[in-house]
């Protein structure tokens, strides 16, 4: 493991050097990352290291809260190397929405067939849980209006009757605990089992302004989680960036190389934790409509395994196939709506590994010491000549839903599409296949961002985190695509930065989430649109949709009689 960012604490500007840090540890899908941040919101230190993913059968996707647990320590030791540690004044996780399963004591437990308890978690992106999630939509009960009128297969309630039904003697009748990963997290820092409001809200249908709702869970038969007033999914439920308990207890303290004490904010989703790194910035001098308009006309877009849409209003807002709305599960006081695209790194990933060129392109890339993606991005300068970049894709399309379709379609069944393919297998191939992926991934933000404006939301500029915003052809592509000037943040990590506000909150020294928020996220870059290439993406959109409409037309014809 190598620290990525050099440490330093000198600030720009003559300013004095802030003597308050927080610690951020983010759960990703693919790895775990702490930063070291102060209290302007810079980043001092950074560290990464992978997590274990198994995958036994096809979309069955699981993880292990103790490998989890042990990276969190070896990247938080990591960071907090050389530092006075009376200076770190508060910690705050994010994780996946991912379930984890441990019994009365606290242990692992397994989620599959196997037996293996090491494997405790059942992954956010699990499908397994399809028939289960069928049934409880066609419960129609009014907890479905919460979560944009149909549950996904992603959410929690489908895999906890998937494990009643599959995994009754393994795991079910053992199981004390069941947490949301970020839950989990703030658990081994404290003791306490207190649950986010966040988490809560957002994947297991309790209502910020009535808590559970027992007629859903007799409803669709887990009506045992109701006793011990819900002692297993939690009772307890406190806002994001509360402080938990004592403060970090002695035990995690050590394994983290942590002061034993210091305090430990109630978590956050990954997403949400990005929404808050990003949201609120003081945008003033970049020449960006938002400036005269209220934090609701921005949209967070956190960009990783998957991508999120995080849109808040003050009232709330129903969007059809986009998940929420949630009242204050990212910022106090407003209603979130949450749209998404379910494999967006992933897919990419996919497209590009899956190539014949992959081990090519793999080649030239090692040679020039790039990232695979540095060089597709210049290999598509190269071969795009006079024409803009996009261009090249003008008979190549993609329907981008792999992993099926969470939002605004909320159609689990969907499939991939590409039209357009040749004999070619060469390089110049895969970075127009690279391309058009990408772009049929900003369609996808473009339709989320037009139905959630037709619900009511009015939005002017995007806001972009998470590994992709790293790629500057998917952040132009996200520009010229939605038409929206798109904001990168100070701070590339700033996943990291909005799990140290949440830190920041729960040591006291800032009033609020909002306050923290204004004073910890910063405006870096700003990507407008390309203006003269709006009739080309127009054109292109209007095939995107119709590839959807021609895949439901193929799966009528099939199960036709
Ligand atoms: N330097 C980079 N340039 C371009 N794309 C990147 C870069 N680093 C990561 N990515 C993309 O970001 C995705 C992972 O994003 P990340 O936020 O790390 O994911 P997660 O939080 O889900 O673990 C990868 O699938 C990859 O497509
Ligand atoms: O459902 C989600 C947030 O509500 C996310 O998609 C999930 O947490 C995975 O995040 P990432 O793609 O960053 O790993």
């Amino acid at each position: 493991m190598k620290p990525l960012l050099s440490r330093g604490t000198m600030m720009s500007g003559g300013d004095q050097e802030p003597d308050h840090y927080y610690v951020g540890i983010d759960v990703g899908t693919g790895s775990v990352r702490a930063a070291l941040v102060d209290q302007r919101g810079v980043l001092l230190a950074f560290a990464e290291q992978p997590i274990k993913k198994w995958e036994p059968q096809f979309n069955h996707h699981e993880q292990s809260s103790e490998d989890i647990w042990a990276a969190c320590c070896r990247v938080t030791k990591e960071i907090v190397q050389g530092i006075d540690a009376h200076r770190i004044r508060g910690l705050g996780f994010d994780a996946t929405c991912s379930l984890v399963v441990l019994d009365k004591e606290f242990h692992p437990l397994p989620v599959n067939r196997e037996g293996d308890s090491s494997r405790n978690i059942i992954m956010w992106l699990d499908h397994r849980a399809v028939s289960q999630v069928h049934r409880i939509n066609e419960t129609k009960h009014s907890v479905l209006q919460y979560v944009g009128g149909v549950m996904s297969v992603e959410m929690q309630a489908p895999k906890l009757l998937w494990l009643k039904e599959n995994l009754r003697e393994i795991c079910w009748d053992k199981a004390g605990h069941f947490f949301d990963l970020p839950d989990f997290l703030s658990w081994k820092a404290t003791g306490v089992t207190a649950r986010s409001l966040c988490s809560l809200v957002c994947k297991w249908t309790y209502s910020a302004e009535k808590g559970w709702d027992d007629s859903f869970w007799k409803m669709i038969g887990l009506e045992d989680l109701i006793g011990d007033n819900y002692n297993k999914i939690g009772n307890l439920v406190l806002p994001p960036g509360a402080s938990l308990g004592s403060g970090l207890i002695p035990e995690a303290a050590r394994e983290l190389g942590l002061p034993s004490g210091i305090a430990v904010a109630a978590s956050l989703i990954d997403a949400h934790a990005g929404g808050l790194g990003v949201i609120g910035a003081d945008v003033r001098g970049h020449g960006l409509t938002c400036e005269g308009q209220p934090v609701t006309s921005r949209l967070a877009v956190i960009c990783g395994t998957s991508s999120c849409h995080m849109g808040i209003s003050k009232d709330p807002i129903f969007v059809p196939g986009v998940w929420g709305p949630y009242f204050s599960a990212m910022v106090p006081g407003f209603w979130l709506n949450e749209g998404g695209q379910s494999v967006t790194g992933k897919l990419i990933d996919h497209m590009v590994q899956s190539h014949p060129a992959f081990p090519e392109l793999q080649a030239k890339a090692t040679a020039r010491c790039q990232s695979i993606y540095a060089y597709l991005n210049s290999h598509l300068d190269l071969i795009k000549k006079a024409q803009p970049v996009g261009f090249l894709t003008v008979d190549l399309h993609v329907w981008p839903d792999f992993h099926g379709n969470r939002s605004p379609l909320a159609d689990l069944t969907l499939k991939g599409m590409v039209t357009g393919l040749t004999l070619s297998r060469d390089l110049d191939d895969l970075a127009v296949l690279y391309l058009a992926t990408i772009q049929a991934i900003a369609f996808g933000t473009r339709f989320i961002i037009e139905t959630m404006e037709a619900a009511g939301h009015s939005l002017s500029t995007l806001f972009l985190c998470g590994g992709l915003s790293k790629n500057p052809l998917f952040v132009q592509m996200h520009a010229d695509i939605t038409g929206m000037p798109v904001v990168l943040s100070q701070e590339v990590e700033s996943v990291l930065v909005g799990a140290a506000i949440l830190g920041a909150c729960a040591s006291g020294d800032f009033a609020s989430v909002q306050e923290a928020m204004a004073r910890m996220s910063k405006v870096g870059k700003v990507v407008f649109p390309e203006r003269a290439d709006k009739k080309y993406y127009d054109k292109k959109y209007q095939v995107f949709l119709r590839m959807v409409e021609h895949q439901k037309e193929y799966s009528a014809i099939m199960n036709g009689s």
